[in-house]
């Protein structure tokens, strides 16, 4: 480089580390006033953790984004500030369906940031009950995916459980191959979990059809092997990548692109509206003649969407259903109260999962 070039460039940095200085010092302004929050909110007995008012900032800044930073890149760069400032509030611990690495890790990752203390639970049973007895603050487990359906297991213990629905998490299930090398010249074996290899099929016969592929018992446990042995690669998540210190030979070689799974953040309170709401109900309905009919009227009546109906069987009674229901807007809506009130009287048992953020 010439010496006028490495001028400029000296110049540049020098003007990189100001405005580093600036952020720093905003950053530290920033996180004094979530811990004024974080006192105020402890004088009222109010939940530091809002997932509501952690999307209005999000929204509200990619929509002021005049680039070039990428607005995908604020929502990152923002979780990890809320999550560091929640951590100054309150450290907070939150249970997932584990092992480390899967996909549901992911989604928790990606709801409370880094600063969280995410800890590995064996079971989605076990997960409701470390935050019910309180040794964690939160759990994320599993709901539905677009491809393989509801997740029969999370529904099911809203049966017995009383903690809420505090929020949700879509994310895109995105397979991707990693090795230790990230060289496709390398791969003599490609493992995984059998359904991550189903998903992936064509990609492989297409680009890898002479490597004999490998069932593993979870896609975790396959980025594990692949760590131990250059000659083998992994289909498994991003957050196995960085867990196992593998790179990515190929993101994204699922054959269905649209393979979103949804989760759920389960908590001990109900959350306040936020104005962008949604609610789960539980209920199961008498047996009799149009009943059907008169648990959706009320809905239909006051205009309200539903999202979803999923219906499980009682499991000590043949032939009778629980019913859950996703609706629009938040149980303190005049008009969602009303509609539940109506439901309410032809049912046998109701519930109130939770009213929480819809995610956008
Ligand atoms: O606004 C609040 O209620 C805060 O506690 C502040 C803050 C933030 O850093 O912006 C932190 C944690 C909450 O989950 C939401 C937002």
């Amino acid at each position: 480089m010439e010496k006028k070039d490495l001028e400029v460039l000296s110049k540049l940095r020098h003007k990189i580390d100001t405005i580093d200085d600036e952020i720093l010092d905003l950053l530290n302004e920033r996180a004094r006033v979530a811990q004024d929050i974080g006192h105020a909110k402890a004088g009222q007995g109010l939940e530091f953790y809002n997932p509501g008012r952690e999307l209005a900032v999000f929204e509200r800044l990619i929509a002021r984004n005049s680039g070039p930073f990428p607005s995908e890149a604020i929502r990152r760069v923002y979780r990890e500030i809320i999550s560091a400032s929640l951590s100054l509030e309150q450290p907070m611990k939150v249970a997932f369906f584990g092992p480390s690495a899967t996909f549901t890790h992911q989604a928790a990752q990606k709801q409370f940031g880094f600063s969280a203390q995410l800890v590995a639970q064996k079971s989605i049973p076990a997960v409701f009950e470390e935050v019910r007895r309180g040794r964690a603050d939160y759990g994320v487990v599993p709901v539905e995916n677009t491809t393989e359906g509801i997740v029969s297991h999370t529904l099911d213990m809203f049966v017995e459980s009383d903690l809420k629905i505090n929020a949700e998490i879509l994310l895109e299930i995105s397979h991707d191959l990693l090795s230790l090398s990230g060289k496709m010249e390398d791969i003599e074996k490609v493992l995984s979990h059998p359904q991550a290899l189903a998903q992936c099929r064509h990609w492989l016969e297409e680009n890898l059809p002479d490597v004999p592929l490998v069932d593993a018992s979870s896609t975790a446990m396959a980025a594990r092997q692949a760590a131990e042995d250059s000659s083998v690669a992994a289909i498994a998540s991003e957050i196995a990548a960085s867990l196992y210190g593998l790179r990515i030979v190929k993101p994204k070689i699922q054959d269905n692109t649209n393979n979103l799974t949804r989760f759920l953040v389960v908590g001990r309170q109900l959350t306040s509206p936020t104005g962008h709401d949604k609610t789960s109900v539980l209920f199961i309905v008498a047996d009799e003649p149009g009943v059907l009919c008169r648990m959706l009227g009320p809905f239909n009546k006051r205009g309200i969407n539903l999202s979803k109906i999923e219906s499980r069987p009682i499991k000590t009674k043949a032939w009778e259903y629980i019913f859950f229901l996703d609706l629009e807007g938040h149980v303190e809506d005049a008009a969602v109260a009303e509609a539940l009130e109506d439901l309410q009287a032809c049912c046998r048992s109701f519930k109130v999962l939770g009213s929480y953020p819809r995610c956008r």
